[in-house]
């Protein structure tokens, strides 16, 4: 039986890809809320579902199985049994700021009075004070939180499955967010992974799992191939998160022997590799210019394991060269966002035109909206599959950051 997670690289074919279909937590916010939800906008939720709806339309169109992260979470939890349920109910309540006292108590119960899919979606869209027959009396309530709306906040990025988790060779890294909007996400996954009959007790390999202080995501980790990775030093990725995955997988029995630490800008429109950099074929990468330097100049650091147990780094600033040398290619065809014009390359990259999926070797899943990287990219020989983007770009993320792959074909 082929593992439910095997992945050895961003081209294969892919089999099997986890979604979130965008609920009411892309709407239930108010504009103050969005820096910190990390939203630059607040998305008309109906046509964000019909925009996502088409996406996932794409895929099985093209024969991937789409599974849904609201449906798996709930599966699992039932799977799990009451105790599962608990325990989960407990960890994202104390992860949601009640570890202990009334409101603990008042939440579990309203949560643990639905149905588990309910309880999962209702979680996910976030808890309104004005929900509950209950007004709070500590002081923190009172003095500090009166006109704040949420008992819970609601997860708004959930729908870009990409980060929380990433699927590498035959296991995953679930992922210690960085910023608190996110944090709650990978709570999921983590229960999906040691539940879900599809996943639990599989053997597959947590090469790093959510316990951690240091800050890694999965739109900052690319698998090349079944031998290197690419991770981003990002906004949101930390460079000892990455010593710490090398490390890991160099010594857990992975099949990988190199991963590239690749350092981008770090801010918002930037904030994971994938918004600037991805692989579409053998041979074939798009960039966003503006991450490259003058020259084409880019720090990298290919990590691989030394003799003495420590970790080697060769530094280079030439990444095409870099990747010709890890892929042992002779050439290979860097193609710039927006077609290397300054204006339009940071226009489209600001709604994802770099985030592309590819579906199968030179076959890419893009953004619409992106018209210009498009017909770029089919100028270099690609095919295009173009869905729908106006309301699920204003999350600040693309086809590649609204999926998780699950398996995808060697190649
Ligand atoms: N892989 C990705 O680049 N994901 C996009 C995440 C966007 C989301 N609003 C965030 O800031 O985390």
């Amino acid at each position: 039986m082929t593992s439910p997670i095997h992945v050895t690289s961003e081209i294969g074919k892919l089999n099997v890809v986890m979604l979130k279909r965008p609920g009411v937590e892309v709407e239930n916010f108010t504009p103050e809320m969005m820096p910190r939800l990390l939203f630059d906008d607040i998305p008309y939720l109906p046509i964000a579902q019909k925009e996502h709806d088409n996406f996932a339309d794409t895929l099985r169109d093209n024969e991937v199985e789409v599974l849904y992260l609201e449906k798996l979470a709930a599966e699992a939890l039932d799977a799990g049994g009451p105790e599962v349920k608990a325990t989960f109910l407990n960890q994202m309540l104390t992860e949601s700021g009640y570890a202990a006292g009334v409101l603990h108590g008042v939440l579990k119960d309203y949560l643990s009075s639905m149905s588990t899919q309910d309880m999962v979606v209702k979680i996910m869209g976030g808890v309104r004070k004005n929900e509950l027959d209950f007004i709070p009396r500590d002081l923190v309530s009172a003095a500090e939180e009166q006109d704040y709306p949420f008992f819970m906040d609601p997860m708004p990025n959930l729908y870009f499955t990409r980060d929380p988790a990433a699927s590498i060779g035959d296991g995953l890294s679930i992922n210690h967010m960085t910023f608190p909007a996110r944090q709650r996400e990978s709570l999921f996954m983590e229960t999906i992974i040691e539940h879900h009959p599809r996943f639990a007790n599989q053997g597959l390999n947590v090469w790093r799992d959510r316990h951690h202080t240091t800050r890694i995501e999965g739109g900052d980790e690319l698998v090349l191939s079944p031998q290197v990775l690419a991770i981003g030093v990002s906004e949101r990725t930390s460079a000892n998160a990455i010593e710490d995955i090398a490390q890991n997988l160099f010594t857990k029995g992975s099949t990988f022997e190199k991963v590239i630490a690749i350092k981008i800008p770090h801010n918002h429109a930037m904030m994971h590799l994938d918004t600037v950099f991805t692989m579409i074929n053998h041979d074939q990468f798009t960039v966003h210019p503006g991450i490259l330097g003058e020259g084409g100049y880019i720090d990298t650091w290919t990590i691989t394991q030394g003799n003495d147990g420590e970790l080697h780094l060769q530094h280079d600033t030439d990444l095409k060269q870099v990747l010709k040398n890890a892929l042992n290619l002779d050439d290979l065809d860097l193609i710039p966002t927006g077609g290397g014009d300054p204006l339009i390359a940071d226009r489209e990259q600001w709604n994802d035109g770099s985030n592309t999926l590819a579906i199968a070797p030179g076959v890419v899943v893009t953004y619409n909206r992106n018209y210009v990287s498009n017909r770029v990219l089919r100028e270099h020989g690609l095919k295009v599959l173009e869905v729908l983007s106006s309301e699920l770009s204003r999350g600040r993320g693309g086809p590649r950051c609204m999926s998780m792959p699950l398996v995808r074909e060697d190649i």
